[in-house]
């Protein structure tokens, strides 16, 4: 055997969230594991998603801090100005930490990075890398995705969610289009931390999909913050040129000179060039590899995790998939497979939104009269004592007699950390009354989903 024929027991494509954890679990349980990553370690989520998005969410959130800190009686100077380039360099600094703490534990569990790009062959069990072939019995493909834009006249114009973790400084106008996760992250921290930020949402409000009262709240929360938020407008063309682009949108109304546009209108499978269809792999129409409850695409030897499948595109469940795929793999763990109806998930917004199970309209279209909701709606102590003007909403949305909890949704400072826990809690199945039965912790945000 040549040496680039050597065997392994798995070869992942792609070292991002998904593929990280299928080739460490792997590898714990004793597995020859190799993985091919051409690009930073940690993927989208550690180098231009989560990891840095939550830096500026951060940063944003200080900036509110620091004007409680006044209402609180602290002699701040008016102005507070933010070094930008400071902030980027601990940011940097925190990422480069995480590659170092990777390639260690890579290192350590004997896991053999090959950066290259990877592609399937029509042969089973074999994965081209360059100009060498590698051979296992079993790959992982874990390869993510990739910014979209819309296909309209004008769009080179504009940038994507990449494009703001590289901005130098802060644009002073920019036009930000989509109103789904992305869209609605980037436009608050933005505007907290200076920028006039207009948002273009094609659709009649923000977060699709998310409690419908809740996402109001959002957009009520925007509008306060001065974001020009306009729903029901899709943009149709930019024109310009870099620094001074303007955004058309259908009803021909030209809006801005802006010094920067950004589209957040969802995100693609990494598929290009992988070979699917040479080596037969099944995917949907948007080129996402179908998989079954198993993560076990079409062909016997190739599994997928992780946003190059239609699995929700968040980092927990590529890593949970991964991880339970390689405890049935090669742990013996036979039943082991991600099970997915409660997603909880935070929508890193000023202030956040955090969710699970159904919203109050998905569970009065499945279970009609049955469904009942409870709301919380407070003004968090620190937002009282400091003359702020956050509110929190908390909901509970309750079915039958005994009123089992089937989603639960908030929007407020604390949020983010908040539902945790209580994910946990909804797992097992509890009801309003086993909230009432937990004691609170006073004075916390929190102890109002226990007395609601
Ligand atoms: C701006 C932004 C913010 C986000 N914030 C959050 C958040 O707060 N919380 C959350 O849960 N999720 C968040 N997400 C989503 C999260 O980042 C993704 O769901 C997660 O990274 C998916 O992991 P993955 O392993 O499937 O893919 P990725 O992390 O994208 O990793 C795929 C890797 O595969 C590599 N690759 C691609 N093609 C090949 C090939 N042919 N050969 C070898 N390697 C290849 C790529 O270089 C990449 O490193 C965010 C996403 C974005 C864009
Ligand atoms: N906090 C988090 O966990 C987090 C943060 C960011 C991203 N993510 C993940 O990444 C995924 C991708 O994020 P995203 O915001 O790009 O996608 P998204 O699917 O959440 O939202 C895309 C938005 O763009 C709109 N859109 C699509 N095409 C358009 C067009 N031509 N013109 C105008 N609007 C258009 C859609 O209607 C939608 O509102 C999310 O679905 C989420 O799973 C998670």
């Amino acid at each position: 055997m040549s040496p680039s024929e050597q065997d392994f027991d798995l070869i992942v494509i792609g070292g991002g969230s998904g593929g990280l954890a299928g080739a460490f679990r792997a590898a714990s349980h004793g597995a020859k594991v190799a993985m091919l990553e051409p690009g930073a370690l940690g993927g989208t989520c550690v180098n231009v998603g989560c990891v840095p998005k939550k830096a500026m969410w951060l940063a944003a959130d200080l900036a509110e801090h620091l004007a409680a800190a006044r209402g609180f009686g602290f002699e701040l100077p008016e102005s507070t100005p933010l070094s930008w380039e400071q902030l980027l360099l601990r940011r940097s600094c925190y990422i480069e930490n995480i590659h170092a703490a990777y390639r260690k534990r890579l290192e350590a569990a004997g896991i053999v990075v090959i950066p290259e790009r990877g592609s399937l062959s029509s042969e089973p069990g074999v994965v081209h890398a360059g100009t060498s072939s590698w051979r296992a019995p079993r790959i992982l493909l874990a390869t993510g995705g990739h910014p979209l834009k819309p296909d309209i006249p004008g769009v080179e114009l504009g940038g994507v969610s990449d494009d703001f973790f590289a901005l130098t400084a802060p644009p002073s106008r920019i036009a930000i289009v989509g109103g789904g996760y992305i869209g609605v992250e980037l436009a608050s921290v933005l505007q907290a931390l200076g920028s006039r930020v207009s948002l273009f949402v094609r659709q009649s409000r923000l977060l699709a999909g998310f409690d419908q009262e809740i996402t109001g709240k959002l957009a009520e929360s925007f509008r306060q913050a001065g974001i020009d938020l306009h729903f029901d407008c899709e943009a149709t063309a930019l024109e310009g040129k870099p620094g001074a682009v303007e955004a058309i949108t259908g009803d021909n109304t030209r809006h801005g000179p802006f010094d920067r546009v950004l589209f957040a209108t969802g995100r693609g499978p990494n598929v290009d060039g992988l070979g699917l269809e040479e080596a037969g792999i099944v995917h949907n129409k948007r080129g996402q590899v179908e998989v079954d409850a198993w993560q076990a695409t079409s062909r016997a030897d190739v599994f997928a995790v992780g946003d190059v499948t239609a699995q929700p595109a968040l980092t927990p469940v590529a890593i949970a998939a991964a991880r339970r795929l390689m405890d049935r793999l090669y742990g013996g763990d036979t039943d082991s497979r991600l099970e997915l109806p409660l997603v909880p998930t935070v929508v890193f917004a000023h202030p956040p939104i955090a969710s699970i199970g159904l919203s109050e309209e998905a569970a009065r279209e499945g279970h009609g009269d049955a469904v009942k909701v409870y709301r919380a709606d407070f003004r968090p102590m620190l937002q009282a004592l400091s003359d702020g003007h956050r509110r929190c909403l908390f909901k509970l949305v309750c079915v039958g007699d005994d009123e089992r909890v089937i989603g639960l949704h908030l929007i407020g400072p604390g949020s983010d950390e908040i539902l945790q826990g209580f994910a946990v809690a909804m797992r097992k199945g509890i009801t309003r009354r086993d909230l009432h039965d937990t004691l609170a912790i006073h004075p916390t945000s929190a102890e109002e989903l226990v007395l609601i």
